[in-house]
């Protein structure tokens, strides 16, 4: 796979490469950005951890690039980041342009199989079989061996739903207002339903609060923030992280998840932001990483 680099920005002492590339998955071009940390620069016989941060409904990868304050702790750590694109763009199918719920900038990192969908909407098999590896080929001082994955709302669930159904792939995984619970809230069931159709069978392929119960890895704990001034969370009723955490009581994680609520904050990068710190400190304990500074 070959990458064309439209951008570098010099941040934090490392850059921001703003990448792009055609997809055999999704059959568009496709954006990807990444954070390559002054150790990339200074050190090039260091392989260095990659972190792989998935975005919610409506970002591109650029959204955590410039809001989420990754790079510091990426430069304090030493591990690069991975931001992918949250769909594929411009692919022609009708009505993927209507609402921010499917369709551009809300894959929901499945493979849709409902016809309409299935030739391009294939964000699960486009970040786990095909843009990954194609990084690990392209940036060979990048041990994507020695990974981990975040995410916030539906890239939280993203995180969580990749980690549950590959074991032992992702070292650690951390989340920020995940969609816990896709199969019970409007949002989940919204975007399942249009790619997955009506069988929620196919459903529990995907949603956390199922896989968690048949999950047989590592029991590496799992942080998750959420805010409780999130309209999303207390008025809508999307995440459901409750949901999560009894699922785990009957399972391999029981007492492994550290969820924590926090008062007054909403749903937005100003939330995830203030939190940046301690996923990147979880992380990079997993990652075999400790702080330079
Ligand atoms: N009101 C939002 C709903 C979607 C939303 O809240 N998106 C969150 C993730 S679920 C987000 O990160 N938006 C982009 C941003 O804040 O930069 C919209 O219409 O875009």
């Amino acid at each position: 796979m070959s990458f064309t680099t439209q951008e570098e920005i010099k941040s934090f002492g490392g850059k921001i490469v703003k990448l792009q590339h055609d997809s055999k998955e999704t059959k568009t071009k496709m954006d990807v950005n990444l954070y390559l940390p002054k150790q990339y620069y200074e050190k090039p016989d260091t392989k260095l951890p990659v972190l792989v941060f998935l975005s919610g409904l409506s970002c591109t990868p650029n959204n955590c690039s410039e809001k989420g304050f990754w790079q510091p702790y990426c430069n304090e750590y030493g591990f690069a980041m991975v931001f992918p694109d949250t769909s594929p763009r411009g692919a022609g199918v009708e009505g993927e342009d209507e609402t921010y719920k499917f369709g551009t900038g809300a894959g929901f990192y499945v493979d849709a199989t409902e016809e309409k969908w299935s030739k391009n909407y294939r964000m699960y098999s486009y970040i786990s079989k095909e843009l990954l590896p194609g990084l690990a080929s392209a940036y060979s001082q990048l041990d994507f061996d020695n990974i981990s994955i975040t995410g916030h709302s539906m890239g939280g669930y993203g995180a969580l739903m990749f980690y549950f159904r590959h074991p032992g792939r992702f070292k650690s995984v951390s989340a920020f207002a995940p969609i816990s619970n896709p199969s019970n809230g409007e949002w989940g069931r919204t975007g399942f339903s249009v790619y997955l159709g009506n069988d929620k069978s196919k459903w529990a392929e995907y949603d956390p609060t199922e896989l968690i119960k048949k999950y047989d890895g590592p029991t590496t704990p799992i942080l998750i923030h959420t805010g409780k001034a999130d309209p999303h969370y207390y008025e809508e009723h999307q995440l459901l992280p409750e949901n999560l955490l009894k699922a785990s009581e009957e399972s391999k994680l029981k007492g492994k998840i550290i969820s924590h609520m926090e008062d007054g904050y909403n749903h937005s990068f100003y939330f995830v932001s203030s939190f940046t710190k301690d996923h990147a400190a979880h992380h990079a304990k997993y990652l075999g990483l400790t702080s330079k500074l």
